[in-house]
């Protein structure tokens, strides 16, 4: 057996709070970021709150209704926070809104663009939002989501992508705001592109996420893993991978072997009776392990020329490692125990990767 080596774990004597992203405005600090969904009318908006987050069929949004009041949300899972969906037609800066409101607690703002669509008035909007919020709120991560990219030949796409950063950025560095910090993703609901997406947005809000990639850098090296992915089950976002480059390719292996898992748990799963442990204090304690409906669960399968190696951190959490080809059921046994150490590692950086007893869920 092989120990991982002595992961950065950062010696403190303050206990770590349950929700920990980073929130740069944050006045009343209750810990739960707010990701604001905004854009054009029928940009996707919606769509793209229900695929990631209540798994609606793609296909399906084409019946979604418009979004005619501000959608607000509660995302419970590994961390807490809300999605806040606009409608499209609303002007955020009119002196009829609160804006303090709106932006205070903020910890993204997804801006989305149809890029099958005409999309110069979107970018003029897009860009007096960020001139705007650069005099108040500088530090708000703006997210420009390029949507709808299944429509578009790969010629069309690069050449849409690359005009819509250019004007963006031409408009900022005109008014001296070239630092801004404004990111841009490609996406479409009809592929992994959206997940993708959204897991770079939260990990934005991680403040241990150098840790978490540390730990898992440590792992894969210890067990010779080409790829391990850490992710929210529910939502199929990651959130900590390791360093090693990243491609869509493996991302989509892990994330459609979770959907396996989830539809396997669905038929198979039962309620598991809660443990009652010990405490420190004496004091019974609920233990989670796995999912919901599953029991906690290690699975190792063969896909393509690739092993994946799966195991249920908690409810909430599930590390997918890609294992290449070099017959890694012998090494079974030393990952079993390596990821062990990962997972009590994970426990201390990362509280509520134990499961939330004192936060009840709805
Ligand atoms: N091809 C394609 N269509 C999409 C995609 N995402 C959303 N759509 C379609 O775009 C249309 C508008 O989507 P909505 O989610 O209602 O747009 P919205 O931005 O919420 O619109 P408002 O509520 O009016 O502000 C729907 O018919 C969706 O099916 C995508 O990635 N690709």
């Amino acid at each position: 057996m092989e120990d991982l080596p002595d992961a950065e774990i950062p010696v403190s004597d303050v206990p770590p709070r349950y929700h920990t992203g980073r929130l740069p405005n944050s006045k009343a600090g209750d810990g739960k970021p707010r990701l604001l969904l905004m854009g054009q009318r029928r940009s996707g908006k919606s769509s793209i709150s229900s695929v990631v987050f209540h798994k609606l069929p793609p296909s399906e949004t084409l019946y979604l209704e418009t979004t005619t009041r501000i959608k607000k949300e509660s995302m419970h899972s590994f961390m807490d926070f809300q999605v806040w969906d606009f409608p499209g037609h609303l002007d955020y800066f009119d002196p009829a809104f609160d804006v303090d409101n709106i932006f205070e607690e903020i910890g993204a703002l997804i801006w989305v663009i149809d890029a099958q669509d005409e999309y110069l008035e979107a970018i003029m909007r897009l860009n007096t939002t960020i001139l705007n919020l650069q005099h108040s709120y500088p530090d708000i991560n703006v997210e420009v989501f390029v949507h709808k990219v299944d429509g578009l030949s790969e010629d069309y796409k690069g050449d849409t992508f690359r005009d819509i950063i250019q004007r963006v950025q031409d408009e900022l560095s005109d008014h001296g705001y070239e630092n801004a910090p404004v990111s841009f993703y490609q996406t479409s609901i009809y592929d992994h592109s959206i997940f993708e997406a959204f897991s770079k947005v939260i990990q934005k809000l991680i403040p241990q996420l150098p840790t978490l990639e540390a730990l898992l850098d440590s792992l894969c090296s210890t067990c010779r893993i080409e790829k391990a992915y850490l992710f929210d089950i529910m939502s199929k976002i990651y959130i900590a991978t390791d360093t090693s480059p990243t491609d869509i390719g493996s991302y989509e292996i892990c994330s459609d072997y979770i959907d396996v898992v989830i539809d396997v748990s669905e038929i198979y799963g039962w309620d598991r009776p809660q443990e009652n442990g010990e405490g420190e204090n004496g004091h019974s304690e609920i233990v989670e392990i796995g999912n919901n409906d599953a029991e906690s669960l290690i699975t190792m399968e063969r896909k393509g020329n690739n092993y994946l190696y799966l195991r249920e951190i908690n409810k909430y959490l599930a590390l997918i490692c890609l294992m290449g080809d070099d017959s890694p059921a012998e090494k079974k046994a030393i990952i079993d125990y390596n990821v062990g150490v990962f997972q009590a590692a994970l426990k201390k950086v990362f509280p509520r990767a134990e499961g939330d007893p004192l936060l009840p869920e709805e």
